[in-house]
Order: structure tokens, then sequence, then C-alpha cells
């Protein structure tokens, strides 16, 4: 069972060093190794990406990944930029599945900016589409304009494309999800507007027939962002594309509490994947050691089950997490009153203890 541990930048080290204690004080044998990627990548090896930092994630079982990002690099060319790490590993690995668990846990039902009649008993699942859409399509640049009244002028261009196949696949996950859950899938894009849309949710219906128990609905993006916070229990199951996918989870985030709640698995069509917060760096907050680790920790637990299939080792974190809210714990980015305020580290060592 071995581990690439990738940290990355800003509080990336911070939180992953808590889910790697709590890893290691599950008393199972994982074999980790650490290596550096996204900025810190950039800074020891000239690459966000380097050639042994993607030897070892291939050769590893699974990926716990932090972060990578700071404003330090926003004027690198982009191939060099640290956010082309996570996007690279995500196409390099297969890893197309992304399923972000939008849960609330009951002790935070008061943390939501939502009201608690809103969020309590959330539990959805979004799966967003990982490795395609405008975030991998081709061509894109900057040119110049060829028509119209910007005619002569510098236009910025990106191009929005979706294989068949590519649908088929994450609609089989989604279903196949739905099917382990309450059997409802709603699938979420733009086909009022865009081609690319209107070509998933052809596809999408067509997987459906496949999987006549789980209901289908369609929804357009925008609805499908005020339906969130208005009612955000009516969904089960959220399919999307990549970007859509990427917009509404950090939405979703809220509902639980916390950006800093929010687990992820990207998986491959084996179940190899890589395991990372939904959050970003956070450089506004790194190195003061307030981040919350929980996402990441929670996204440990995910790799246990999705992996390794160790479901019991999964459940202990999972209500270790639980216990430590009970316990009022809490890092500053939950405002609730009456909480006991904790830093980066503290949180992680009473995960540890509470593991049980
Ligand atoms: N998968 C990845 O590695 C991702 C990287 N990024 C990168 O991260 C950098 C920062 O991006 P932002 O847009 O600011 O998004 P962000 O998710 O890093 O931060 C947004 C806000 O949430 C807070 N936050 C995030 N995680 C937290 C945690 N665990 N505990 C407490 N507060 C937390 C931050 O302090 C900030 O106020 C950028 O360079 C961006 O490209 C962004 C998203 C994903
Ligand atoms: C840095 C981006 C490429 C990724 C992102 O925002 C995400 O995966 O949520
Ligand atoms: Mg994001």
């Amino acid at each position: 069972m071995k581990i690439a541990v990738l940290p990355g930048d800003g509080i990336g080290p911070e939180i992953t060093h808590e889910a790697v204690k709590v890893l290691s004080a599950l008393g199972d044998s994982f074999e980790m190794e650490m290596a550096q990627v996204g900025g810190a990548g950039y800074a020891a090896h000239g690459h966000p990406l380097p050639e042994g930092t993607l030897k070892l994630a291939k050769e590893a079982d699974a990926v716990l990944f932090g972060a990578v990002g700071d404003y330090q690099y926003d004027t690198l060319e982009r191939a060099l930029r640290p956010e082309q790490a996570i996007l690279g590993l995500r196409k390099e690995l297969g890893l197309f599945a992304n399923l972000r668990p939008a849960i609330l846990y009951p002790e935070l039902a008061g943390a939501s900016t939502l009201k608690p009649e809103v969020v309590s008993g959330l539990d959805i699942l979004i799966i967003r589409e990982l490795t395609g859409d405008i975030y991998f399509g081709k061509p894109r640049g900057v040119r110049e304009c060829p028509d119209g009244p910007f005619a002569g002028q510098r236009e910025g261009f990106d191009t929005m494309r979706y294989a068949e196949g590519e649908i088929r696949r994450i609609a089989h996950v989604a279903f196949q999800a739905a099917r382990k859950r309450d059997r409802r899938v709603t699938s979420v894009d733009k086909a009022n507007v865009l081609e690319t849309f209107q070509f998933w949710r052809d596809v999408v219906t067509s997987v459906h027939k496949e999987y006549q128990d789980v209901e289908l609905e369609h929804m357009y993006v925008d609805n499908a962002a005020m339906q969130l916070v208005r009612a955000p229990k009516k969904f089960d199951v959220l399919v999307t594309g990549n970007m859509f996918g990427d917009i509404l989870s950090d939405a979703a985030a809220m509902l639980t509490g916390s950006i800093g709640m929010l687990p992820s698995a990207s998986l491959d069509a084996n179940n190899k994947g890589l395991y990372e917060p939904s959050h970003g760096s956070a450089p506004d907050i790194a190195g003061k050691g307030v981040a919350n680790p929980l996402a990441t920790i929670l996204s440990a637990a995910m790799m246990l089950r999705f992996t390794f299939g160790k479901t019991e080792q999964a459940d202990r974190i999972e209500t270790a997490v639980k216990r430590v809210l009970a316990q009022g714990l809490r890092t500053p980015d939950i405002h609730e009153p009456g909480s006991t305020k904790v830093g980066t580290k503290e949180m992680g060592d009473a995960v540890v203890a509470a593991l049980g």
C-alpha cells in the first residue's frame, strides 16, 4: 500500500501533515513517500510537476495531495504555473471522476451561512468530470480577433468540448453511485446555450436507459446554483462537467459550514485515485497554523474506502472527525459561538486522539 504524498504550496504542507499523522496512527503499514509539486516543484526543479513527482504518483497506489498555487507564481507563463501540476496529474493518471461529497455534520448545523432547517441532514454527492471540458480543450490562447466590431484587437479564447465516451463514463459513475444512495441523479448542464452541453444532455439521457431504477432530471447550471442555496437537500447525486463542477462544489462547501470541510476523491477507471481537499492553497492564511485540516483528513478516509477497500479504517477516521466536532473543537474558518478555537495541529492531534 504505497501512498505518494504531495503537499504542494500554501497551507498544503500544514494540512497534509495532519492527514499523514492520522493515517500513521491507524496502525496499518502504509508506505508513504513525499515529493514536491506546484510552486514548490517549480522552485526546486524548475517545473510544477517534476518528472520524479509524476513517476512517484504513477507508481503509487494512491496520491494524497494538499493544494498548489501562490500569488508569486501568477505571472509565470501558464505551463509553469503551480496549477498545471494538479491539472497534469489528473490528465496523466486518467482521473476523470471527481467525487465531492457535501455532508453537513449535525454539530455544524449552526455554522453554515444558511439557516439550519435548510441544511440540516444535508448529504449530497457532486460528481464532477475532471479531465475534459474547457479546462483542457484546445485550441486556446490569445490571438488577433478575426472579425466583428473588435476585429484586429487581441482576444482570449478557450475551447469547450466533450467526446461521447467522456460523457458516457462519468454518467455511468453517477448512476452507479446513485444506486448506493437515494437513486436520484441531477445532470447539470447549459444545454439551452451551449452545443457541448446539449450533447452532454443527450448522451446522459441515453446512458440512463441502462439505469431505469434511477431517477434522472436535467437542470441548467444557473438554476442549479440557485437551488443549491435554496433547497440543497432536494439533490442526491449531481453530475456535471469540469468547470460547472468546480464552481458548484465550492458553493456546496459553504452548506457544510466551511470550504475546509469538503473532501474529494479523483478516480480512474480502476479506482486508483488522488485524494485532496476541494479547496486551494489559501495563501492568505498559509504558515499561520490556522487552516482547517479536516477536508484533507476526510480525503484520506476516502482513500482508504475507495482505493484500499479499508472500510473499517475509513469509518474510524470519519467517526473521529464527528467526535472532535462534538467536543466543540473548531478551526477559525468555522464561526460558532461557544466553540473551542483550535489550530491546524491541535485539530489533527484531536482527531488522532479520537480514533479509538
Ligand atoms: N486543487 C488545488 O490545488 C487548487 C488550487 N487552487 C489555487 O489556490 C490558490 C488560492 O486560491 P483561492 O481562490 O483563494 O481559493 P482557496 O480555496 O485557496 O481559498 C479561498 C478562501 O477559503 C479559505 N480556505 C481555503 N481552505 C481553507 C482551509 N482548509 N481552512 C480555512 N480556510 C480555508 C482561504 O483562506 C480563502 O479565504 C490559487 O493559487 C488557486 O489557483 C485553487 C483551487 C484548487
Ligand atoms: C486549480 C484548479 C485547476 C482546480 C480547482 O479549482 C479545483 O479542482 O477545485
Ligand atoms: Mg476549485
